[in-house]
């Protein structure tokens, strides 16, 4: 899909220029998602094929950081979906000799609450901490965007918002600087408990006293249901295409981190969440056995963390 945007001057008629870095599943979905809104984009990736793609779709190639900076004209706008963590710290070292506090960088990964505050107050950019929810799946449907920090810059990005999340409803500030990236935090714990809620319920079925066909189980359940969800609609769509047994997927599921920090902070809060600290004690577990049999309810995580994020599946 290429995307001609309509130019005055090599300027785009109406929307906004923005940098975006980090072209994987989920930059490049920010990026494809400006563009079709008439946007124009300057893109660039540590992965210069990321970047080649991107270019083909409309995208002004950037060949570093440096790059893409000086091809922006201030005020500058820039979106990052790199990784969490080093990778933040080290393009914002990068960004650093170009930006100053008209400017804005918005960290669209799952970084870190108390980061993105020691972020915000060490660049010179003006800086938003922009949780991002919807997976893949967002690339037609659009983002839900939990935005911490300051109230100008958050305005000042909402035609850029609208565009990569679901539409106006479907970003919002949270407050100040961390609390986008806090929200989120506490949004994957709740996904962490939802998908060991819908696992063990359907261990125990696969091992209870009927013979059931769990994706037609799955299929009654979407249909009206208390408990239909999209992550239930991804468990049916699991059991049709792995099978009922879920066939060589293994009792391994990964990732974790924003699942620890919301534990540790319920700690510190001494606010007690016991579901969310089961779902992810049982990740824990599931790789100390590692034995690829184990659990159907860790299974089935696996299997999803593949359904929202596609996140590789761990097969025996
Ligand atoms: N995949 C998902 O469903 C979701 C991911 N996230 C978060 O969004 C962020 C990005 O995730 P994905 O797109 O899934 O990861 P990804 O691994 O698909 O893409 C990351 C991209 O960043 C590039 N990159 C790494 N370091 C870089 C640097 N220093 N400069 C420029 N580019 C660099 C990589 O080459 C890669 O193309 C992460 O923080 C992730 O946790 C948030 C919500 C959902
Ligand atoms: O944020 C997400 C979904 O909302 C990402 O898919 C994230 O990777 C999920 O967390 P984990 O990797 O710990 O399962």
């Amino acid at each position: 899909m290429r995307i001609t945007t309509p130019t005055i001057g090599g300027r785009p008629e109406w929307g906004m220029e923005i940098g975006v870095i980090g072209l994987g599943r989920m930059g490049r979905i920010v990026a494809d998602r400006l563009l079709a809104d008439g946007h124009s984009v300057v893109a660039y990736d540590v992965d210069p094929e990321t970047v080649a793609a991107a270019a083909e779709d409309g995208a002004t190639p950037a060949e570093s950081i440096p790059d893409l900076a000086e091809q922006l004209s201030s005020p500058k706008r820039i979106w990052l979906n790199v990784p969490a963590g080093d990778p933040v710290d080290a393009a914002l070292e990068e960004l650093e000799p170009y930006v100053d506090s008209d400017d804005i960088v918005v960290d669209g990964g799952n970084s870190n609450f108390e980061n993105s505050i020691r972020r915000g107050e060490e660049t010179d950019a003006t800086y938003l901490d922009c949780g991002t929810s919807g997976g893949p799946a967002g690339a037609e449907l659009g983002f839900s965007m939990m935005i911490g920090g300051p109230e100008w810059a958050y305005e000042e990005l909402t035609p850029a918002f609208d565009a990569v999340a679901t539409g106006p409803e479907g970003h919002d500030r949270m407050g100040p600087s961390g609390s986008g990236h806090y929200v989120k935090m506490i949004h994957n714990g709740v996904e962490y408990a939802l998908m060991q809620a819908y696992g063990e319920g359907f261990e125990l079925l696969a091992n209870g006293r009927y013979d059931l066909d769990l994706e037609a189980v799955a299929h009654t359940w979407n249909n009206g249901s208390v408990i239909r969800s999209w992550l239930l609609e991804l468990a049916e769509e699991a059991f049709r295409e792995e099978g009922n047994d879920l066939g060589d997927v293994a009792d391994y599921v990964a990732g974790g981190s924003t699942g620890t920090w919301t534990v540790q902070e319920a700690l510190e809060q001494e606010v007690p969440v016991p579901l969310i600290y089961q779902a992810l004690a049982e990740r824990f577990a599931s790789r100390a056995t590692g034995d690829g049999k184990g659990r159907f309810s860790r299974r089935l995580a696996n299997r999803l963390r593949y359904g929202f994020g596609r996140h590789e599946i761990a097969r025996k």
